[in-house]
């Protein structure tokens, strides 16, 4: 029984995973993780195994309980992976992302995969049919752009995201939802075109915090995968055993 854990910019999740499958799934702050752990270790005794994939350092104190607790595979750009990583810089480049590309090889491999993380940040990163990574792009999140709007103007309120706003908004909170969250979607849709028109017979896979309120129509080939990135760590756990 596996432990797989995902410490985001705004939130941890984490997944207990038997058989590839998964047995229960948290999104928590970061201050809870401690409660969290030891809540975990009492309902699954048999969790042997765990990796940890964080963009944020963490509390010694977190790690130390993880150690002692599960075998610990600390995710870094040392760390086995199942794929040719061309990233120029892999040591600057985002644990999560590369949590995000190993789903890719485990769910779709000989396939050009899209994967879209919205969640603080908007990630994008491409896998190739021959299971090489060439890197993607980084895009403020939702959240990030409600805030920067209100925290770089004088008199913009913080507004909090709500579905489907209208193309014209005639209020100021409704005007600042269509430019964020209708901008999102035109820049989700047309960073996808782009992609497509470059990357044959392209799988997209949408996935993040936000992906929901941010949903674009999914076509035969964008599939939404709330646990894409814990599907990864669960993989790159597997696949270091048999190293
Ligand atoms: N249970 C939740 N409570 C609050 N916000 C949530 C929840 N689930 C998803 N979200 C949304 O997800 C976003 C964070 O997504 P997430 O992918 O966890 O980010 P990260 O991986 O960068 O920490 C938040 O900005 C929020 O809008
Ligand atoms: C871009 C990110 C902050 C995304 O993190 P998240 O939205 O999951 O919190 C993370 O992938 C990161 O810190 N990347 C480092 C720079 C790079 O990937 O090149
Ligand atoms: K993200």
């Amino acid at each position: 029984m596996n432990l797989v854990i995902d410490g985001g910019n705004t939130f941890i999740k984490t997944a207990v995973f038997q058989n590839n499958t998964i047995l229960d799934k948290q999104i928590f702050k970061k201050e809870e993780f401690l409660k969290k752990i030891d809540q975990l270790q009492k309902k699954f005794p048999e969790i042997e195994e765990s990796i940890l994939s964080s963009v944020t350092s963490l509390d010694p104190e977190v790690e130390k309980r993880l150690e002692k607790a599960f075998s610990l595979l600390r995710l870094d750009g040392n760390t086995k992976i199942p794929f040719t990583n061309s990233y120029a810089t892999p040591q600057t480049l985002g644990i999560d992302r590369i949590a995000l590309v190993a789903a890719a090889v485990n769910s779709y491999s000989g396939k050009n995969v899209l994967v879209i993380d919205a969640g603080t940040c908007i990630t994008y990163d491409l896998k190739t049919s021959e299971e090489v990574y060439l890197g993607g792009a980084i895009s403020p999140g939702l959240e990030m752009r409600f805030k920067s709007l209100h925290k770089f103007t004088a008199n913009l309120p913080l507004v909090t995201a709500k579905p489907e706003p209208e193309l014209i908004g005639d209020t100021t909170e409704s005007s600042i939802l269509s430019g964020i969250i209708n901008g999102i979607k035109m820049e989700l849709k047309g960073t996808v075109e782009s992609y497509c028109s470059k990357f044959e017979d392209l799988t997209v896979i949408f996935t993040g915090g936000d992906s929901q309120i941010l949903s674009i129509p999914l076509k035969n080939s964008i599939f939404a995968n709330s646990n894409f990135l814990l599907e990864g760590l669960n993989f790159i756990l597997e696949f270091n055993k048999t190293q």
